[in-house]
């Protein structure tokens, strides 16, 4: 997907809402542990109730890995369901990958070709020759870790090398490498003070920002900071929204949710 076509998307439901699909066979509903595959029904039920109220869905490997092939299969049946129901969609695998360049090259192939993904999250630490290989993929989307959501990001991210902030660094190293106009950025909802100077060094990326809700990030302060003429924001909201009801009404109560944040976008857009 291009960029423009994610604005145009945003533009037209009002909406820069993710949803991260983050799912805890302890945490959903448990009449779909009867079912065959309980992830991708859980899945596919949140998809069917929220996908007018977002723009974006971010699946976290992390929480299907965990389900070994069971799964890994249910990824492939949630992005493919998505891709063939839903293909205005941006499409997040967050993986946060990074590894030699002929390694990240296989990794980029998981994520854009076999799985079909629009974007990945990546964390740059490896450097250049680790992140240019998902920059090589026309119309798909690297987000690269910058200041992240949790306690953890003041002990390396905000710490000062040669006299600035790493995360600047990485913002700005980054925007040199080959294809830079494919990357977007991680910067969590908790450090919304940030953004300022963030929109400094990058004025115009697309930001992935995760932390509002469970982890207690404010909306309102985000917009104000970090949102650009094209909007420029995903806002992440995955356990505030998908774990709304452990009962029947599952779906319902997470498109409710989703609603309230749409809602106080849209007013924030209409502003
Ligand atoms: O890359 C991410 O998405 C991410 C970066 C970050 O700085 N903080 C962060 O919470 N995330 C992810 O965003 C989601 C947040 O989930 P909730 O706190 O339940 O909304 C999880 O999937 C996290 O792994």
């Amino acid at each position: 997907m291009t960029t423009q076509q994610l604005i145009d998307q945003i533009k037209k439901k009002k909406s820069f809402l993710c949803v991260g699909l983050d799912v805890d066979l302890n945490k959903i509903p448990q009449h779909l542990l009867q079912t065959e595959d309980p992830i991708f029904e859980f899945n596919k039920a949140i998809i069917d109730a929220t996908h007018h109220l977002c723009v974006a869905y971010k699946p976290n490997i992390a929480f299907f890995e965990a389900y070994g092939l069971k799964g890994w299969q249910a990824l492939e049946k949630t992005i493919n369901y998505l891709n063939q129901n839903h293909p205005e969609i941006f499409t997040i695998a967050d993986a946060k990958r990074g590894d030699i360049g002929n390694t990240s090259t296989m990794y980029a192939k998981a994520f854009f070709e076999d799985l079909a993904f629009d974007s990945v999250t990546i964390a740059p630490y490896m450097g250049k020759d680790s992140v240019e290989p998902f920059l090589a993929f026309k119309d798909k989307h690297t987000i690269l870790l910058a200041l992240t959501s949790n306690q953890g990001a003041f002990d390396f991210q905000t710490k000062l090398v040669e006299g600035k902030e790493l995360y600047k660094q990485v913002l700005e190293t980054s925007k040199t490498y080959t294809n830079s106009e494919n990357l977007m950025y991680v910067v969590g909802a908790t450090k919304a003070e940030y953004l300022s100077e963030i929109r400094q060094i990058i004025p115009d990326s697309f930001l992935l920002v995760p932390g509002v809700g469970a982890q207690g990030g404010n909306l309102q302060d985000v917009c104000k900071y970090g949102m650009t003429k094209d909007v420029g924001l995903l806002i992440n909201s995955s356990r505030g929204i998908i774990y709304a009801s452990n009962q029947e009404d599952f779906a319902q109560t997470a498109a409710q949710k989703a609603e309230a944040l749409q809602k106080e976008m849209q007013a924030i857009l209409e502003a």
